[in-house]
């Protein structure tokens, strides 16, 4: 397990970026462990200074503090943060500007975690994974784009996913909540990063880009957690998906502009997709709360962990998460 540090919340700048950032500005070490958040400010200067004119082409790797440039290395890396939902949610809300124009504008206040580490490996898979479903079978949501697949993970591709996320130490301390995997996923995750690519879930488009993904974020819930809404960053590209594990939930979507409200149960297992409408003018979000009703039947809100997928766009990789 790496060393802890502080470091900027995910939310605001891309794994990549924290993880420089973080090197460059050896920023207020905290040895408190408690989770409220401080800011701290990131000026074009630096991200400059760090990436230099360009915006591609860096390497983060949890062997390197310095997190140097280099030219045809995929940029990828992993951490885990704590990320309590009130905290992050709403800071994750304001937008850096995607343009970096004014030379020393202040980009952003990121909110740094006390809580973050930087050096946590990509693990090999513990055993051949079962096949995920290869099923477009989905459920009515009455959102356009939005898709829920429900059973699109066995029970035993469930528990081997989540054998997989124990075995990666990510989560080791109960206080962190979050960890992200960026540029090359996890290999446990081809299996069903590529049946989701088949199922013609998504357009034909997006089932066609390689990769299909290369941004994971992991999301524990405990108990009666819940996910302010939002709408996803923009820095990532439509066609978004959500694998739901351990405990079911109910997804609020609220329409950006006429407010209308739709709701789809998550239950463990199932797979959720968002694309065009339901990615850009739909915001999703979880009630806070330990039972919710769902046709008439109760449902328990037990820990929730999800898997979300995505994919950066090309300037994502500079701006944002
Ligand atoms: O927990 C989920 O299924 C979705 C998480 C999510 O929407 C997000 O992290 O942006
Ligand atoms: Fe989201």
């Amino acid at each position: 397990m790496g060393k802890e540090t502080n470091a900027p919340f995910p939310g605001y700048f891309s794994a990549a970026i924290l993880a420089q950032v973080q090197a460059r500005h050896d920023m207020k070490r905290s040895r408190s462990r408690s989770p409220h958040s401080e800011k701290v400010k990131v000026s074009k200067r630096e991200l400059r200074a760090i990436f230099g004119d360009s915006d591609s082409d860096f390497q983060s790797s949890e062997d390197d503090e310095t997190h140097s440039r280099s030219s045809g290395i995929p940029p990828h890396g992993s951490f885990s943060s704590l990320a309590r939902g009130g905290d992050f949610r709403s800071v994750a809300k304001v937008e850096v500007p995607p343009n970096l124009e004014q030379p020393d504008q202040d980009l952003a206040e990121v909110a740094c975690a006390t809580s973050l580490h930087t050096s946590v490996p990509i693990v090999a898979p513990l055993e051949r994974p079962p096949s995920p479903a290869l099923t477009s079978a989905r459920k009515p949501t009455g959102v356009n784009g939005l898709s829920v697949v429900p059973g699109f993970l066995s029970d035993s591709l469930q528990k081997y996913l989540l054998q997989n996320i124990a075995s990666s130490g990510w989560l080791a301390d109960p206080q962190l909540n979050q960890a992200i995997s960026f540029g090359t996923l996890p290999t446990w995750l081809d299996g069903v990063i590529a049946a989701i690519c088949k199922t013609g879930i998504f357009s034909e488009a997006l089932s066609a880009r390689r990769p299909g993904f290369d941004h994971m974020l992991l999301n524990v819930y405990q108990p009666g957690e819940g996910l302010g809404k939002h709408v996803d960053l923009l820095r990532f590209e439509d066609g978004i998906c959500s694998l739901s594990l351990e405990s079911p939930c109910i997804m609020t979507f609220t329409h950006v502009t006429t407010e209308a409200i739709r709701q789809v149960l998550l239950e463990p297992g199932d797979l959720l997709c968002m694309e065009g409408e339901a990615r850009y003018d739909w915001m999703h979000g979880i009630d806070p709360c330990m039972q919710e009703e769902w046709k008439g039947a109760t449902i328990n809100r037990g820990r929730r962990i999800s898997i979300t997928l995505r994919r950066l766009c090309a300037e994502g990789w500079v701006v944002g998460v």
